[in-house]
């Protein structure tokens, strides 16, 4: 990526804020101008000494560029930081909704951690150049400007003398600036690898800890905040030598035109009144360089989290299709053929898969681990696209149908189904649309809850998520089923869970199924023999294909892999 358009990029942050930045910047210049005409409100003042005249004029033009100085700086500020958090929040919320439009296969390769440092951290980063970073640049340059053309009246000699080191140590300065840039980038992605392994060690908490990984864990997490910290270090000691270059720049200014001035005084070429305001002015060079030393090390932060930030919000997001209820009657499923692979490096995970399932009734699918049943339902959520054959749902390729409107009519119950933060309510209510107090209780009766409802302290509004009451692993399931039933679905895909259940759990979820399936299509990747023998269908896989298809009865006679199947992964406990 060029330089150029990521500054092109970053001035697109604050075109919508240009009007408000421009008044923060008019008021900063403005405060700026009362404090350059302090030195020369100084020399009325000391010439105001020797001449004997009034004092009383320069003293209040003084007093009034203090006060309107301070006045209309600090308002500068204020607008400016406002600004600045405008800013991180267009950032963010752009950053965000790029981050849940996604497509499944681009996050698998991402690490949440890191993703979420993007949102957290950089963003924070973009304000520092977007506000202090350019708008104060630019009054500093104005400042220093000023300042110059100020010392320029006073004495063009001495003006020769300051301009001469400044320019050398500018220059020094300029070369220190890409060195900055790049450690800046590296300290940033060390924070989001910080962030990655953190993410990982929490996620699996209970592994870590059952497996006695706390020290290596810790270990990792501290590891990465050292190369942070290294990162760190680095920008810290690149922009300490750019300040220490600008420091002496002044220190060395400073002495040579207290020399040259102290000679051209001594000879009555310059008056003394004039010295002086020019060493003032001298000094007022500290602080808008010293800014745009700041500045600049604040651009190269920025780009460096512009960088980040882009290359989420370069990668492609699914189709924008807003979910559309259709009618409510079961679709059917028929795949012909299907070829597909998680990518052009991997191995081939269906290799020509055909079944077909008509609608209504319970469709089970089973087969050894690794046979490519989950990815047939990742495959009809359009988490991933097909690459040969095709799939179809109620008749209609998959890829005719508006995605909103495809996932609107699939439940989808995840094997683990993960119980989200939030009230037992908030997580039934999360997939769907309009609903009843009416339905919700129906949802709960039909999915056997209203017990768990009856125990939980605050029923329905108890906390079950994060940190909330945990849910058993037959709970968690009906939960997610009832989830799903709350949508409509016309098709849920239900990936059963492998953990036993005890008797009356799994009885509780076979009625259930049973009952679901009387009103819609359901498809289950079964691990269960209650299951199978309730099922209309059954689709035998294996190896990427469909092997056999067939009812329970039927398959046990004639399907040698089923029989083995059914005698030991469904019979087992
Ligand atoms: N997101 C993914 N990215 C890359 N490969 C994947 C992904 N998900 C699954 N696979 C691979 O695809 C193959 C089929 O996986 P799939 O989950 O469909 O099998 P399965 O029959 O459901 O197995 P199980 O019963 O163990 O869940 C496996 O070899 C797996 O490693």
């Amino acid at each position: 990526m060029k330089g150029d358009v990521v500054v092109g990029e970053l001035l697109a942050y604050i075109r919508p804020h240009r009007k408000i930045l421009f008044v923060g910047g008019l008021l900063g210049l403005i405060g700026s101008a009362a404090g350059l005409a302090m030195p020369l409100l100084a020399k009325y003042v000391v010439d105001a000494f020797g001449e004997a005249g009034s004092m009383a004029g320069p003293l209040l033009g003084l007093t009034a560029a203090v006060l309107i100085g301070a006045v209309v700086s600090a308002g500068g500020s204020y607008l400016m930081e406002r600004t600045g958090e405008g800013i991180v929040l267009g950032a963010r919320r752009r950053l965000v909704d790029r981050m849940l439009r996604l497509r499944v296969a681009d996050v698998d390769r991402l690490k949440p951690g890191d993703l979420l440092s993007r949102v957290t951290g950089d963003t924070t980063l973009l304000r520092a150049v977007l506000t202090n970073g350019v708008v104060e640049s630019v009054s500093s340059a104005f400042m220093l400007v000023g300042a110059i053309v100020m010392m320029a009246t006073m004495d063009g000699v001495l003006l020769l003398v300051t301009l001469l080191v400044v320019v050398v140590i500018g220059g020094l300065v300029a070369l220190i600036m890409p060195r900055i840039q790049r450690a800046q980038t590296q300290a940033q992605e060390a924070v989001g690898e910080m962030g990655a392994v953190l993410d990982r060690a929490l996620q699996a908490y209970r592994t870590v800890k059952a497996s006695g990984a706390e020290e290596r864990e810790i270990a990792v997490v501290g590891d990465a905040a050292v190369r942070a910290r290294d990162r760190g270090l680095q920008v810290a000691g690149w922009t300490s030598l750019a300040g220490v270059a600008t420091w002496m720049a002044v220190q060395i200014a400073f002495l040579a035109v207290l020399a040259v001035g102290g000679a051209r005084v001594a000879s009555g070429t310059l008056e003394v009144s004039s010295l002086i305001a020019f060493l003032l002015y001298l000094f007022y060079l500290v602080p808008p360089i010293g800014q745009l030393v700041q500045g600049g090390v604040q651009l190269q932060q920025g780009l460096a989290a512009m960088r980040r930030i882009k290359e989420i919000e370069d990668l492609p997001a699914e189709p924008d299709s807003a979910p559309v209820t259709g009618p409510a009657a079961p679709v059917g499923v028929t795949f012909d053929n299907v070829t597909f692979r998680y990518g052009d490096d991997r191995p081939i995970v269906h290799d020509g898969v055909s079944f077909e399932v008509p609608p209504g009734g319970l469709t089970a699918l089973v087969g050894p681990s690794g046979a490519g049943k989950s990815t047939v339902f990742a495959l009809i959520e359009r988490f991933y696209e097909h690459q040969g054959g095709s799939i179809a749902i109620g008749g209609r390729d998959i890829r005719d149908w508006p995605l909103g409107e495809l996932r609107a009519a699939l439940g989808y119950v995840e094997q683990d189904a993960p119980v989200l933060a939030g009230t037992l309510r908030e997580n039934l209510l999360f997939a769907a649309g309009d609903v009843t107090e009416e339905e919700l209780g129906r949802a709960i009766a039909r999915t056997r809850l209203d017990d768990l409802v009856a125990r939980l302290p605050e029923g329905l509004e108890t906390a079950v998520g994060h940190r909330g009451v945990l849910l058993s692993g037959g709970e968690r399931q009906r939960v997610a089923i009832a989830r799903a039933l709350l949508r409509k679905p016309r098709l849920l895909l239900l990936d059963e869970a492998t953990s036993q259940l005890d008797a009356v759990n799994e009885l509780r979820l076979r009625e259930v199924i049973a009952e679901v399936a009387a009103e819609t299509t359901v498809l289950v990747i079964a691990h269960r023999l209650s299951t199978v023998t309730n099922a209309d269908r059954i689709v035998v896989m294996e190896g990427g294909g469909v092997r056999a298809v067939g009812t329970h009865e039927s398959l046990v006679g004639e399907d040698e892999l089923y029989r083995e199947l059914a005698a030991t992964q469904f019979l087992v406990g």
